[in-house]
């Protein structure tokens, strides 16, 4: 139903995308992979008409809607069949409350009031908004934004839904659930969708195909399983096939599971290395903490501990507090009660300059931390000079030119400066919410990599992430919450266990104590019959 032919795109002096050919069939589910940076919320902007009208930059090519070439029509005219969901979903909003912007899109189209309620009341139930329904929208978490954008595009009944990164903000639980609405939609309604995802293992068991773009401007289209194959970015369970030789590769848990039937008994009991717990006390403790909204009770009585050469993952649902509890830790966020100490020192006392140097927190929205003109004024304001920002940034994502405007890059390239910016002043306590949007899987492992390291030089940090992968690369502890309060906390393995909405693939495939695929990998290439391993 939607044609994409020969098409080439350029920013002024970048080029993009290069002879691009991809069709969208009716009632298909195709998913948009590649690199950070890659050109993927590119590609979504041709399909919604926004690029090149709102971005700028030179598109050639045609785009075509049941036929009929659409790609002089500017975006306004392709809403009625194209609903559009991008990666800042709170950039969307149009209106004031839930209801509000629900509603909006079928006023547009001018839809009978009956209808308007009906269709309402439905999305409310089926992205379970409905205590919402009143909220102002500025005062939603970063994961309720996400639904009620998600749900806005929802009411309309788009013939055509184009989502970039719709789980990135989303609990795992609430993930699967958003997918899983959108393959009955896809199945029952024969609605298409295309969107673009990092997290390859929320997605890919829900893909008919893949359309991988390469980083040469080109993008191959495929089958997931061959797609993946040769791919530069692949969910874990695809890379513990490739380590294990499996053929065909798995795509789901429960395909996996199949193939290691048996491999489980092969491994040892214990993974390789075990990380005894630092004895030091706590670089950050805090006792009692809570912070009410309104008559909201965000956080309610939290104690947190956060030790020297540790990395804490904060998990818990959408709405639980945890971007609440990274800004009272940090000092921003006026508390009810309760007590802060970094290095015995209060961080809510601190004059802003001091405090940054106690405590770093890289928040939801990067951009909120970009105010100068380029990449490198940024970095220079960081790091004086040294180059230490920089080439933090290069590890994250390479490659982004020095005078680009922090406004010009994408979402992950954004992100990954945010971040740079930050650890590159090394505060004692780094706090960092939701910290993989936008990040490929090579920027993630880099990250992982970064926290562990400053965490080993005596700093403590604290990522507040959905991220079940990221975790099971990242973390020492877990801490979890829910409603406010603190519901379970201890080490990474036993959290995990415990709860299964946080286990991550390698953990649903092979059971405890494996979490990652480098921790299995040499064991599977000594163990497989016949050395089968690649
Ligand atoms: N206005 C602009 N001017 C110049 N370059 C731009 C502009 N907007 C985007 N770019 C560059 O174009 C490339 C593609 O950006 P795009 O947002 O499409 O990537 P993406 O694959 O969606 O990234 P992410 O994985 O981070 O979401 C990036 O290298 C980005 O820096
Ligand atoms: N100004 C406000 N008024 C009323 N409620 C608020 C306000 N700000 C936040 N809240 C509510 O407080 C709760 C905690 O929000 P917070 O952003 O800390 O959650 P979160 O765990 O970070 O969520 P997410 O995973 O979705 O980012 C949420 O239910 C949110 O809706």
């Amino acid at each position: 139903m939607i044609e994409l032919r020969d098409i080439g795109f350029a920013y002024d002096e970048e080029r993009v995308l290069e002879d691009v050919h991809l069709t969208l069939e009716e009632g298909e589910l195709v998913v948009v992979s590649g690199p950070t940076g890659v050109g993927k919320s590119t590609l979504l902007g041709v399909v919604t008409g926004l690029v090149p009208r709102f971005s700028g930059g030179a598109l050639h090519g045609d785009v075509r809607l049941d036929g009929e070439s659409i790609v002089r029509r500017p975006p306004r005219e392709r809403a009625h069949v194209v609903g559009y969901v991008g990666q800042d979903p709170a950039a969307g909003f149009v209106t004031d409350t839930v209801e509000e912007e629900l509603a909006y899109g079928m006023e547009q189209l001018g839809l009978p009031a009956a209808t308007m309620r009906r269709r309402v009341e439905e999305t409310l139930d089926l992205l379970g908004i409905a205590a919402l329904r009143d909220r102002d929208l500025t005062t939603l978490s970063g994961g309720e934004q996400q639904r009620v954008a998600i749900g806005s595009v929802l009411t309309m009944h788009p013939r055509v839904l184009v989502l970039d990164e719709p789980t990135s903000a989303l609990d795992p639980t609430a993930a699967e659930e958003v997918m899983a609405t959108l393959a009955r939609l896809v199945h029952d309604l024969g609605i298409s969708v295309l969107m673009a995802e990092h997290r390859l293992e929320r997605v890919v068991p829900f893909a008919d195909r893949i359309a991988l773009l390469r980083g040469d401007g080109s993008v191959v289209v495929g089958e997931p399983a061959a797609v993946l194959a040769t791919s530069p970015v692949v969910p874990p369970i695809v890379e513990l096939g490739r380590a294990a030789g499996w053929d065909p590769l798995p795509l789901t848990v429960r395909a996996a599971r199949r193939l290691a039937r048996g491999l489980a008994e092969r491994l040892p009991q214990q993974p390789a290395r075990v990380e005894g717990p630092p004895s030091a006390g706590p670089v950050l403790s805090a006792r009692g903490l809570t912070v009410t909204h309104g008559r909201t009770v965000a956080l309610r009585e939290v104690g947190v501990d956060l030790r020297p050469g540790a990395v804490t993952a904060l998990m818990g649902r959408n709405g639980s507090g945890k971007s609440t509890l990274l800004w009272t830790l940090q000092g921003t966020t006026r508390r009810r009660g309760g007590t802060v100490a970094v290095d015995g020192q209060d961080p809510a006392s601190l004059e802003p300059a001091q405090r940054r140097c106690l405590v770093g927190l890289v928040p939801q929205t990067a951009a909120d931390l970009l105010y100068l003109e380029t990449v490198d004024d940024e970095c220079r304001a960081a790091d004086g000079g040294s180059g230490a920002a920089r080439e933090a940034l290069d590890r994250l994502a390479p490659g982004i030119p020095g005078d680009r405007h922090p406004r010009d890059l994408s979402e992950g390239q954004r992100l990954a400066l945010a971040v740079a910016l930050v650890l590159s002043a090394a505060p004692r306590v780094v706090l960092l919410d939701e910290p993989t949007r936008g990040l490929d899987y090579p920027g993630k492992a880099a990250l992982a990599a970064m926290l562990r390291e400053l965490a080993a030089t005596g700093h403590a940090v604290l990522v507040a992430t959905h991220d079940v992968e990221f975790v099971a690369q990242v973390a020492d502890d877990v801490v979890v919450l829910a409603e406010g309060e603190v519901v379970s906390s201890g080490p990474v393995l036993r959290v995990v266990a415990e709860s299964p909405a946080f286990a991550p693939q390698v953990t649903k495939v092979l059971g405890p104590p494996w979490l990652r695929v480098d921790q299995v990998a040499p064991l599977l290439a000594a163990t497989a019959p016949g050395g089968a391993a690649s």
